[in-house]
């Protein structure tokens, strides 16, 4: 918690005035009990009508001065929490969006989802409370222990031996709670985690007909949350009944004491009430430290969540040097490349190396799970290979910084994932100054002109969440078109005409070495009729490069090639017809 301090230091001036004016507050609730005393002594023993009404004005001053204070305190206090808890937030989204794959997929969306929604809001709650209460809570205690030491101090003994009572049912609730707070969270996860699952996947549950079993899923889940919080409930509910416990010993002890005295003589019956009055304060504000413990607690648990995030470093490091590029006509180079997900796991890529040229249209072929997308998420650095080197226009990646290398690279992935907006502003994502013609002109080649001009807004038409308006195909050719808009050297499309007929599949690809003679493309693809065409073939088998070449070289000398285009023949020959 205390790591995140410096998330306050735009909100000095008000973390130092609002505890002020609360100790303002408290201090005239502090004097209130003296004047009653004063009021049940010289007024009302003594039938002092005019001292009783003197009094009660000055009371009902002090106390409307209190609420004022109060209100101010309450003011400043929402400002700085809710100011640092959009910093948080910011800060949070910031470091998240540099953190590499490897270390979301670590974390877990939705964790990250509830890190910087649900853990800030405790971190905020928390600020607020503490400057609101951290100087009242203290003031009030020390402040009526040193009140009722000066009016008695034989009584206020009996007030100090609480104390250690106290210290003990603290401790033994924080050492206790602290790390159920933390499962508490991670549960929060799991469920979050379910729940994304299910909305996402919703069609598949429905047609899987899972839907019984994923409400069990859901339902199982949400018990182990439940009983997660329970039993923090359980231990935070004898907190306040254990500090009340106490605090009422104290009070029969008081009571017994101060009758004593009484009848002695040496205590007048002002003293007594008073000293209830105080103790009756000490309760209330110790009550007040205990919800501010609970709460402390909970909001270290999260702080803890939202400090391992912003700790993190990512492991794709960038290089922040100016580098001399030295062009050559190769443009992507694979060096003796072994890549695997996590330090313990199987390779997933085993020394692959192969030269793109500028220009060329690359095919990547090979059987599901092969490793097509792994290879393909290296050249943007999306990860870094553990072995060997990818080279960008003759440089390592690791020389480029991220946005200079990802400048060069349209990317179109095997899930399509458009932004809600019109089509125009999804296709000028990655390249705002494209103009209208240059947007259209990509829609065209990307065999998307046809369906967006049957559509009664045309380029203006809303995109909705995830593009849930459009086809999985019309998604796709967005995707491409997206891409193509973007203008850059590389166009990598991660089997994203997979929702496209083979006829569209191949017209997409002719417009494609048409418009753009320079463009050099890689084509991953799982249909042997996409990548037949390309100046080069990649051929992927279980990590490793199984062929290398043209499609003629690779039918005479490649089984694995042979046996993936034997297998879809019949695709082949429907799309021999266009080809030719
Ligand atoms: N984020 C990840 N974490 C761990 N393992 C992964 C991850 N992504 C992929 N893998 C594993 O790496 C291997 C290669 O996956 P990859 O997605 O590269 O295959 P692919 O050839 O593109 O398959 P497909 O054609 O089905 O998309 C698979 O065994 C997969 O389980």
């Amino acid at each position: 918690m205390f790591k995140l301090l410096p998330y306050l230091k735009n909100y000095k001036k008000e973390c130092i005035i609002a505890p002020i004016f609360k100790l303002f507050e408290a201090i005239l609730e502090l004097i209130l009990p003296t004047i009653m005393a004063l009021v049940i002594n010289n007024g009302v023993m003594k039938h002092d009508t005019n001292y009783v009404i003197k009094m009660g004005i000055i009371m009902i001053g002090m106390s409307c001065l209190g609420y004022c204070s109060s209100l101010v305190c309450q003011y400043l206090a929402s400002k700085a929490s809710q100011g640092v808890g959009t910093e948080l937030r910011n800060e949070l989204f910031i470091h998240m969006s540099s953190l590499s794959y490897a270390e979301i997929d670590d974390i877990g969306t939705s964790s990250l989802i509830n890190r910087i929604t649900n853990d800030v809001n405790q971190v905020q709650t928390a600020v607020a409370m503490l400057l609101r209460l951290v100087s009242r809570a203290p003031f009030i205690c020390m402040g009526a222990i040193v009140m009722s030491m000066i009016l008695n101090l034989k009584l206020s003994f009996i007030l100090f031996c609480t104390a250690p009572f106290f210290a003990i049912i603290l401790y033994l609730f924080m050492s206790r709670t602290a790390p159920m707070y933390k499962k508490y969270q991670k549960r929060l996860d799991d469920l979050g985690s379910i729940l994304r699952e299910n909305l996402m996947g919703v069609r598949v549950i429905r047609a899987f007909v899972k839907t019984n079993d994923e409400s069990q899923r859901f339902d199982k889940s949400n018990d182990e949350l439940s009983s997660a919080a329970i039993r923090i409930g359980k231990i935070s509910a004898l907190l306040n009944p254990l500090t009340s416990l106490v605090m009422n010993f104290a009070i029969i002890v008081l009571l017994w004491t101060g009758a004593v005295e009484i009848n002695a003589g040496s205590m007048s019956p002002g003293v007594i009430i008073t000293f209830i009055n105080y103790i009756t304060q000490i309760l209330l504000a110790l009550l007040v430290v205990s919800n501010l413990i609970i709460l402390f607690t909970k909001a270290s648990a999260s702080a803890s969540r939202i400090n391992e995030v912003l700790e993190m470093k990512s492991s794709i490091v960038e290089n922040s040097n100016d580098i001399s590029v030295n062009s050559s006509d190769k443009m992507i180079e694979f060096n003796d490349v072994t890549f695997r997900y996590s330090d313990s796991g199987d390779a997933v890529l085993q020394n692959i190396s192969f030269i793109i040229n500028k220009g060329e249209t690359v095919g990547v072929i090979g059987g599901t799970g092969s490793g097509k997308s792994t290879m393909i998420n290296l050249i943007p650095r999306f990860y870094d290979v553990m072995q060997g080197s990818v080279l960008v226009n003759n440089n390592d990646v690791r020389n480029y910084s991220l946005e200079e290398l990802r400048k060069m690279i349209s990317l179109v992935p095997q899930k399509t994932e458009l932004f809600t907006g019109t089509i125009a502003e999804n296709l000028k994502f990655g390249n705002e100054n494209a103009s209208d013609d240059e947007i259209k002109k990509a829609a065209e080649i990307a065999q998307a002109s046809e369906f967006i001009s049957y559509l009664k807004d045309g380029y203006d038409t809303i995109v909705e969440r995830g593009g849930a308006n459009f086809s999985g195909g019309q998604k796709q050719r967005l995707s491409i078109a997206r891409a193509l808009a973007k203008k850059s050297d590389i166009l990598i499309l991660d089997d994203s005409s997979s929702a496209l007929d083979l006829a569209t599949d191949a017209a997409l690809r002719h417009a494609i070495s048409d418009n753009f003679k320079d463009l050099t493309v890689i084509v991953v693809s799982q249909r042997s009729s996409s990548v037949k065409s390309c100046d080069k073939i990649i051929v992927f088998d279980d990590g490793k490069i199984a062929g290398f070449g043209k499609h003629d070289e690779l039918i005479e000398q490649c089984e694995v090639y042979n046996e993936i285009v034997r297998s879809q023949l019949s695709d082949e020959e429907a799309a021999v017809s266009y080809e030719k």
